[in-house]
Formats: structure tokens, C-alpha cells, sequence
């Protein structure tokens, strides 16, 4: 079953690749240098793609290739006016990479590029993700194949228990992987015992998804998604925002437990904290690259 998927909107942006940056003798963070994308900890010649034309060994460190995107260009569909320009991301497994950047940059336009999202078209580059071109998979076969989306803006779905629609998605991807689905009883106790993770009562599971849910409930839940689900990828589209301090604990803590050398996180924020939680190897910064549209 494909995730549905709540998002939000973008101009033209690009990924800067740029691999210099100060530290300020302060951990536990560097400063940053604006429009660059960097690899902590340690000083890196030019990590991340830098040109259309790079391409990356398909295992580094005996790590494999997990999404490789090479001078993506997107189009909003209905409009045609231009979104993505040229944005390269090469993310392997086991890695934790941030997207970072101004409001409107684009950030979550490109992870809903990368899911599929109808409202954008891909109009140049390409998008690999574990060696399947993602350009031929529609977003449930996505989906399936491993990557997971985190919304920014949690949707409710009324009248589908979490705990119904857990076991429904759960199942479709044991169905993919072929391996066998588990019926609500036996879901119920292998649930169960994901929700100490993001310190979450049973009733959730009785409560329709995300309906009359905090805010910072819906993003345990989308944690809690992620932890039943699992993924090689996951995108977690400003998972922080919202979250009172020891929510973001709970929610990063979770993430960092579900992290395991063969899966990957690509998480969008605005906020340092979050990268103090959850530790990136990389950080991207996204910023426009033209300024092409009208304003009404
Ligand atoms: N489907 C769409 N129709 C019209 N405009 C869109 C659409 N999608 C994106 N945009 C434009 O893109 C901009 C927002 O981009 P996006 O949400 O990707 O940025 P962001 O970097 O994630 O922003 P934020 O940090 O605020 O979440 C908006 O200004 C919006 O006008």
C-alpha cells in the first residue's frame, strides 16, 4: 500500500557541493559556510556530486550505493514552471545525510520528487535508487522498495485505526518482499512492541491516524510508521518542527535506534538541535538558483 503523502511547495534550487567549511573550534557543531555541502567529521575533498556527469561506485567502504541523483530538473506539472534545477544527492547506505535551507528553497519539493509526488514533473537527470530507476516506478512501487516519507504536515485519515493501517502497509510490504503478512492479532503484539520506542501508549493504535493527535503525536506516530514499516531510506521532512524538547529527544532517539548500517536517513530541518540528536555526515544546504517566477 503507498504511503499517502502531505506536502508543500518550491522554486528553483540546486545543491552546492563545495566541500570547504570552518570549523569554529566550538563543538559540537561546525559553522557552516552558506551554499555548501559538507562531511563531518572530518575534512573531505568534494564529497557529493559536483557535476551532472559524476557518477559513484555502486559500494564505497564496502558500503552500497542507496539513491544516486545526478542534475535532477522538475517542473511544477500544472504551471510547467521550473522547481528543481540541477540537484545532485548521493546518499549509501548507512549514512545520514541533513537538508538544510532557506523557506521556499525546495526542500521538500525534492523529497517529494523523490516519492513520486503527481503535482511535479522530472524533466531532466536521472534518480537511482538501490540500481532501479526511480523515474519508472510509480510512488506505491517506491514505496515498496524501501523508501519511507516522514510528512511535514501529518494528514489524519479518518475512520482507518492506526493500528489497521499499520497492518495494511505492513502487509503490502511483506507481499513485495514475499514474505508472509501477519493478520491484526499477531500485527497487534509485533506493534506493540515498537511503541516503548517512541513512548507511545497502546490507544494510539485504537485512535483513527493522526485524528485530534498533537502535533507532537503525529510525529511519534510518523516515527512509529518508519519503525514498523522499516526502510532503506527514510526522508523525514522537518520531523523536529513542533516537538517540545523532550518529544525531540524521544523522536531522535527512536530514529537513531532504527538506524542500521544497511539503511539511510535524509532528514529536512531548519534547526541545528535536531542535527545535535541525530548526527549527519553530511549536510546539504539547498538555495535558489533563479528567481523566475511571477508574483500574482
Ligand atoms: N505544486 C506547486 N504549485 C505552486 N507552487 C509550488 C508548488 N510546489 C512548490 N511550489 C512553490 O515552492 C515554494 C516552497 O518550496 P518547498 O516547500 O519545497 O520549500 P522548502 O524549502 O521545503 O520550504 P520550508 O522550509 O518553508 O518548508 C513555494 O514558494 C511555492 O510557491
Amino acid at each position: 500500500m503507498a504511503m499517502a503523502h502531505c506536502y508543500t511547495c518550491s522554486i528553483s534550487s540546486n545543491f552546492f557541493s563545495n566541500p570547504k567549511f570552518h570549523s569554529n573550534n566550538s563543538p559540537p557543531f561546525p559553522k557552516l559556510f552558506t551554499l555548501s555541502a559538507i562531511r563531518l567529521p572530518q575534512f573531505r575533498s568534494n564529497s557529493l556530486a559536483v557535476d551532472s556527469t559524476t557518477s559513484y561506485p555502486l559500494e564505497k567502504d564496502d558500503k552500497k550505493l542507496l539513491l544516486q541523483v545526478n542534475d535532477l530538473t522538475a517542473v511544477i506539472a500544472e504551471s510547467q514552471q521550473t522547481i528543481l534545477n540541477g540537484v545532485n544527492l548521493t546518499v549509501y547506505e548507512g549514512e545520514v545525510h541533513a537538508i538544510m535551507g532557506k523557506n521556499g528553497s525546495g526542500k521538500s519539493t525534492l523529497s517529494k520528487v523523490l516519492v513520486g509526488h503527481p503535482d511535479y514533473e522530472v524533466t531532466g537527470g536521472t534518480m537511482t535508487f538501490k540500481g532501479q530507476n526511480l523515474l519508472e516506478m510509480d510512488p506505491e512501487e517506491r514505496s515498496l522498495s524501501g523508501i519511507f516519507m516522514s510528512f511535514q504536515s501529518p494528514v489524519a485519515i479518518p475512520g482507518v485505526s492506526n493500528a489497521d493501517f499499520l497492518n495494511m502497509a505492513y502487509n503490502a510490504r511483506q507481499r513485495k518482499l514475499g514474505l508472509p503478512e501477519l493478520g491484526p492479532i499477531e500485527f497487534f503484539s509485533h506493534v506493540y512492541s515498537k511503541l516503548d520506542l517512541v513512548n507511545m501508549k497502546m490507544d494510539f493504535l485504537n485512535r483513527n491516524v493522526n485524528e485530534g493527535f498533537s502535533g507532537g503525536e503525529r510525529k511519534r506516530n510518523e516515527i512509529l510508521q518508519l519503525a514498523v514499516l522499516g526502510a532503506d531510506l527514510a526522508i523525514l521532512d522537518e520531523i523536529d518542527s513542533g516537538l517540545d524538547i523532550d518529544a525531540l529527544q524521544d523522536v531522535a532517539k527512536a530514529v537513531n535506534g532504527l538506524l542500521t548500517s544497511n539503511n539511510s536517513v535524509l532528514m529536512i530541518t531548519h534547526y541545528q538541535r535536531l542535527l545535535e540528536y541525530i548526527k549527519p555526515a553530511y549536510i546539504h544546504i539547498m538555495r535558489y538558483t533563479t528567481l523566475s517566477f511571477e508574483v500574482p
